[in-house]
């Protein structure tokens, strides 16, 4: 991976930041601390992507990082066409640790549409991740279509496991890998995220967590089934639930599930299939609940397979890409951006009347109701993708 050195700063945006500053609220004044290089505090302010912003970004971008503090008037101009525009709007990405997996290639592809981006990344994975953009190791991830780079405006650190500090565990409490965090457990982050930035527009659950995943369910213990429902489906209820009071009407929210609630799909075991069909199922009650009340909409993306580092440790990920490759309608590679412009299309204006949804972004391979490349099928003309 190439690295990305920024230019230095124009003298032009080191004054417009100063002035900025003197107006500016203690949050938007911590925020220059992080964008000083300075990591100390917790929630983690990023001071790699700050670095990136500081030197390179436009005045403009500033703004767009500070809500709280500044107005969006200067993204009041139409787009001409019919533009997926998600400016003005702020999402909070929960389940974003690296580069590779759904969670970037979304909080991308919603930065890509102008939406401000806070994400929540777990706590044994914070330390790494912040060290991997403290180093510039995503540098080139950061880039989006138009050349610009992503902006992380803060990550706050988040284990969906727990609901609030009363249900966590001593020996969780004093683990190691927890022990240099505070203020992680949903009810928490949500409560950090309305005093730092008053509101949301958009929530995304980009995680899940099967421990005995690679066990047939016939093997998979009551402790394996509940911990992977707990992580990974009721966490979505239980973000939902924390965030629905700081989120403006008209929001969304969206989740991601996987073809295997459905059909029966060998080696996604742990209860991980029925942790799916659970948020499949929830989607549709929260759309429900969160539309009558809060005027919130709710979808989940059922994605195809991706090599992201849950989907590896799985192991079997390679297999089902090449099995979508010889099978699915269309004969190509799923990438991750793919999903990620889906969720900004579901999270804008552009889907207003689109709630309770699950919305296949898997090359077709959901329509399919045989393998073609079944033996059986071997006297069969199959039509082949001719390109
Ligand atoms: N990769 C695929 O092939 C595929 C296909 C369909 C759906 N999905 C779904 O996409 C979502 C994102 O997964 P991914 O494949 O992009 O992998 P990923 O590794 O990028 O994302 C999973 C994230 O969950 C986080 N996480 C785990 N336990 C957590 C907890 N208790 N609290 C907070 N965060 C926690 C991990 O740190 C990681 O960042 C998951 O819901 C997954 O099931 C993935």
């Amino acid at each position: 991976m190439t690295t990305i050195t920024p230019p230095p700063p124009p003298p032009m945006q080191i004054t417009y930041f100063r002035q900025v500053m003197k107006s500016s609220n203690a949050i938007f004044s911590s925020y220059v601390r992080g964008a000083s290089c300075h990591i100390s505090s917790t929630p983690l302010l990023l001071s790699s992507s700050s670095q990136r912003i500081t030197s390179t970004s436009t005045p403009l971008r500033f703004e767009r990082m500070t809500t709280k503090a500044m107005s969006y008037s200067s993204y009041s101009k139409p787009l001409p066409g019919l533009p997926l525009d998600l400016r003005g709007k702020r999402a909070f990405i929960a389940g974003v640790a690296d580069d590779n997996g759904y969670g970037w290639a979304i909080a991308k592809s919603l930065a890509a549409a102008g939406a401000q981006i806070l994400v929540g990344t777990w706590v044994p994975a914070l330390n790494i991740f912040e060290t991997c953009l403290r180093r510039g190791k995503f540098d080139e991830s950061h880039l989006l279509p138009d050349g610009s780079l992503m902006n992380i405006t803060k990550v706050y650190p988040l284990d969906a496991v727990y609901d609030t500090p009363e249900d966590v565990p001593k020996d969780v409490k004093s683990n190691r890998r927890y022990a240099g965090s505070s203020k992680w457990t949903i009810k928490e982050v949500a409560e950090s995220v309305k005093e730092d930035f008053g509101s949301i527009d958009i929530l995304v659950h980009s995680l899940a967590n099967g421990p005995e995943v690679t066990k047939p369910l016939l093997e998979t213990s009551r402790y394996g089934y509940l911990a992977a429902v707990s992580s990974s489906s009721y966490s979505f209820v239980s973000l939902l639930k924390h965030f629905v009071p700081l989120m403006n009407p008209g929001g969304a929210s969206i989740s991601l599930t996987y073809l295997a609630s459905e059909r029966m799909i060998p080696g996604y075991g742990g209860g991980m299939s029925s942790v799916k069909a659970a948020l499949e199922s929830d989607t549709k009650v929260l759309a429900f609940e969160a539309g009558r009340r809060h005027r919130i909409r709710v979808n989940t993306i059922s994605a195809g397979p991706l090599r992201s580092r849950a989907a590896k440790a799985i192991g079997f990920v390679d297999m089902m890409i090449d099995y979508s490759l010889m099978n699915a309608p269309l004969q190509k590679e799923l990438s991750a951006e793919e999903v990620g412009n889906a969720a900004a299309f579901l999270a804008s204006p552009l889907a207003s009347a689109i709630t309770g949804t699950v919305l296949y972004v898997d090359n077709g391979l959901n329509a399919m109701g045989i393998g073609v490349d079944s033996p059986a099928f071997k006297d069969m003309s199959i039509p082949k993708d001719n390109k």
